[in-house]
């Protein structure tokens, strides 16, 4: 069986103390053991301070991002090496605004995964089309490259290390969500290729996770679809009562 996941990427914000008023108010909120696996992803200056106070909790904790080399004169990088000193084995690959705004591209990612990989660390791999791509009709084509060119090198025991999270670029942070069906409908055909690429067994076990305008009056309905194994969420993790309330929507 696949693991449900709600996992909160905090992007560029919160500072030190914003993040530990957050992180106070999300333990207190989270009264049962949830039946989702649950993340949170804070900034690199927050993450070994997250990492320490989520300790006795369910919740883990990953890294937006990550450079592909081991170490060296890279200024301003972070290696696997350095997230795994302080705990953190899992981290963010391929987000749409590392593509957008910092030039990573299908073949910096499949460095990045490989090395996620190498260093036994779990990858969630973010893709998805942009506006225009679904006005012509090529999402599925996008999608199907940036899967092959970035994530189909790896072996198939490296699977069990892999959560996807489609995230169309037109629904992060705009408040438009895919509908619960275009979600279905694309997550249904990214497990489809994993089978034909791989095989079913990894297909049906992979965790394949939903992002874009995320919010608790939407998610239940984007949840109960067959394919939607949860949620990465932006906006809505920042706030503890709708982070709460996601993590509570299956
Ligand atoms: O980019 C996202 C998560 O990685 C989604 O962001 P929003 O939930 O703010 O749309």
């Amino acid at each position: 069986m696949r693991k449900q996941i709600v996992a909160g990427n905090w992007k560029m914000n919160n500072d030190l103390a914003e993040t530990q008023e957050l992180l106070s108010h999300i333990k207190m909120q989270l009264v049962k053991k949830p039946e989702a696996e649950v993340m949170v992803a804070p900034s690199f200056t927050n993450l070994y301070s997250t990492f320490e106070a989520l300790k006795d909790t369910p919740i883990k904790v990953a890294a937006q991002n990550m450079h592909q080399s081991k170490s060296g004169a890279f200024t301003g990088e972070i290696s696997a090496s350095m997230l795994k000193s302080i705990g953190v084995t899992t981290v963010i690959l391929g987000h749409s605004e590392r593509r957008a705004h910092f030039h990573e591209t299908n073949d910096i990612l499949a460095e990045k995964v490989n090395t996620a990989i190498e260093n036994d660390m779990e990858v969630i791999f973010c893709f998805g089309e942009e506006l225009q791509d679904r006005k012509s009709d090529k999402h599925f084509e996008v999608v199907e490259k940036q899967l092959k060119e970035s994530l189909y090198q790896i072996s198939e025991d490296a699977w069990s290390k892999v959560i996807l999270a489609y995230e169309p670029v037109w629904a992060i942070g705009t408040g438009e969500t895919a509908s619960p069906e275009q979600a279905q409908e694309m997550h249904a055909f990214i497990r489809k290729n994993i089978a034909e690429n791989f095989n079913e067994e990894i297909a049906e076990n992979v965790s394949i996770l939903y992002g874009g305008s995320v919010k608790p009056n939407n998610a239940k309905e984007i949840f109960a679809k067959k394919d939607v194994d949860g949620g990465l969420i932006g906006g809505a993790s920042l706030k503890a009562t709708d982070f709460i309330a996601l993590v509570n929507s299956f």
